[in-house]
């Protein structure tokens, strides 16, 4: 079964005034969201992110990645546009969920880097599946985005759904001495582009 839209709402945050869309995804039973501002009736690229559900970045203050910086950043352009969608994907730990990242961060606590700690525990590097975001484009009326990645693989997905997307821009990376060696991995081993190309 296809993710299904079920209720939007307006979500003011401290950028300004986002509508908020709620899906439901009958394959994972995950609830997924989408922030939205502006109107997209004109097909002009809209500017989007995709951003991977991260408890601890997103809401925990954690400096073991950059997801919360990289989340506010997103929300922070979307709204000095005034028109962009941020796509809010229950995908945590790529795809592995939250106690596996628990059991990978201790497996990296002990010297393995963020890929050795999921092939450890029996996972791919990266379990996340982008396909969800077909019905969920196609709600919102969206065919062509500016993409705010370092991640090469959500270009890909997206293409291969049939959306547009007209140019990737990097989004800003915050080092500090808890993330460098994740940083750095990601860089080597999982494809992420860490300037403009
Ligand atoms: N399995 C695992 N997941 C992690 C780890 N650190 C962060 N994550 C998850 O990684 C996801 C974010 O993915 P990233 O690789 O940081 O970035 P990305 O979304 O691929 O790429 P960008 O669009 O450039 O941010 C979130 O779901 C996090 O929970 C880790 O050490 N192990
Ligand atoms: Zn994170």
């Amino acid at each position: 079964m296809l993710v299904r839209f079920v209720a939007s709402s307006r979500l003011p945050t401290e950028w300004g005034d986002f509508l908020m869309h709620g899906f439901e995804d009958p394959a994972s039973n995950k609830e997924h969201v989408v922030l939205t501002m502006g109107d997209f009736d004109n097909g002009e690229p809209v500017l989007s992110r995709i951003h991977s559900e991260c408890l601890t970045g997103d809401a925990l203050f954690s400096l073991r990645c950059d997801c919360g910086n990289q989340l506010r950043t997103a929300l922070q352009a979307i709204a000095e546009e005034g028109r962009g969608a941020l796509f809010y994907l229950r995908q945590e730990g790529r795809g592995i969920g939250l106690l596996n990242k628990i059991k990978a961060y201790r497996l990296q606590d002990a010297g393995a880097d963020t890929v050795e700690a999921n092939e450890r525990l029996g996972f791919g590097a990266d379990m996340r599946d982008y396909s969800l975001l077909g019905p969920m484009f196609a709600h919102l009326g969206i065919t062509s985005v500016d993409l705010m990645t370092n991640n090469p693989r959500k270009v890909m997905a997206l293409s291969d759904l049939g959306i547009e997307v007209r140019q990737r821009l990097p989004i800003e990376t915050s080092s500090n001495p808890h993330n460098e060696k994740y940083l750095r991995t990601k860089g080597a081993k999982l494809g992420h582009m860490f300037r403009a190309d």
